[in-house]
């Protein structure tokens, strides 16, 4: 299979890491990366080209797949988008140390970083990102677009909106629902339900401001 990592910046770096320890049981052909603003080569793959260079390669390789490889969530969701009008299908990226329990769903597109665990019956949306040793427990739901980031922790059935991005090290108990578009701070605990759009820190979480709506 030929993938491709859009985006070539840290995360897609750490991407490559994963599709790299992904070949040796899957049968994965890493063509390179594709980034608007850089050249060059990383780690010994090619910058291919531009977004739009994407067209091209799909007539060369028309199994290509595609990583969407951009930490910002809202950027994210405009790659996949272009994707999606290029017809070129997103591939999910699980680090073979990732633990993933029994009748979890993960969406296309999604990156599943080194140590991550995902519990019985969670179920994670389109081009999310689950970092590195975050803890997504039994029955929690995630957005598309969302991003869970180092070392969280979330609870059982914890529901996390579309493009919500959960900062590294946050905590989150049981049953708690955070809204779309929200940004919970480094070292959060949050205790209570979020709204949309709101930005949460400390322990416990409190709202210090609310973002524009995405709409
Ligand atoms: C591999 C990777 O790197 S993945 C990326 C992981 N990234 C993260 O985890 C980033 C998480 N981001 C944060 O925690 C940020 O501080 C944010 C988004 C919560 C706030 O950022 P900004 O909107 O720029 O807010 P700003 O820095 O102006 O802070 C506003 C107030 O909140 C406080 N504050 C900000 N972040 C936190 C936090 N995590 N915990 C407690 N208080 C905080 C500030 O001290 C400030 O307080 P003051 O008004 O009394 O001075």
């Amino acid at each position: 299979m030929d993938v491709i990592i859009v985006g070539a910046g840290g995360h897609a770096r750490v991407i490559l890491d994963i599709l790299l320890a992904m070949k040796n049981i899957n049968n994965i052909n890493i063509l390179g990366f594709i980034d608007d603003n850089k050249e060059g080569e990383i780690l010994g793959y090619k910058i291919l080209g531009k977004l739009d260079d994407i067209k091209a390669l799909k007539e060369i390789y028309p199994n290509l797949k595609a990583v969407p490889a951009i930490g910002d969530n809202k950027i994210r969701k405009n790659i996949v988008q272009k994707l999606d009008s290029f017809g070129v299908e997103l591939f999910t990226a699980v680090h073979p140390s990732a633990v993933i329990g029994g009748n979890v769903k993960i969406g296309e597109g999604t990156v599943v970083m080194p140590m991550a665990v995902i519990n019985n019956s969670a179920k994670i949306g389109r081009a999310a990102i689950i970092n590195s040793s975050a803890v997504v427990e039994h029955d929690n739901v995630i957005g598309d677009f969302a991003h869970i980031s180092p070392g969280a922790h979330l609870a059982g059935t914890v529901r996390v909106g579309d493009f919500t991005h959960v900062g590294t090290g946050a905590n989150v108990i049981p049953g708690v629902k955070i809204g779309k578009n929200v940004t919970i701070g480094a070292g959060a605990t949050v205790i209570k339900d979020i709204e949309d759009n709101a930005v949460a820190v400390g322990v416990p979480a409190k709202v210090i401001k609310f973002k524009e709506d995405l709409e």
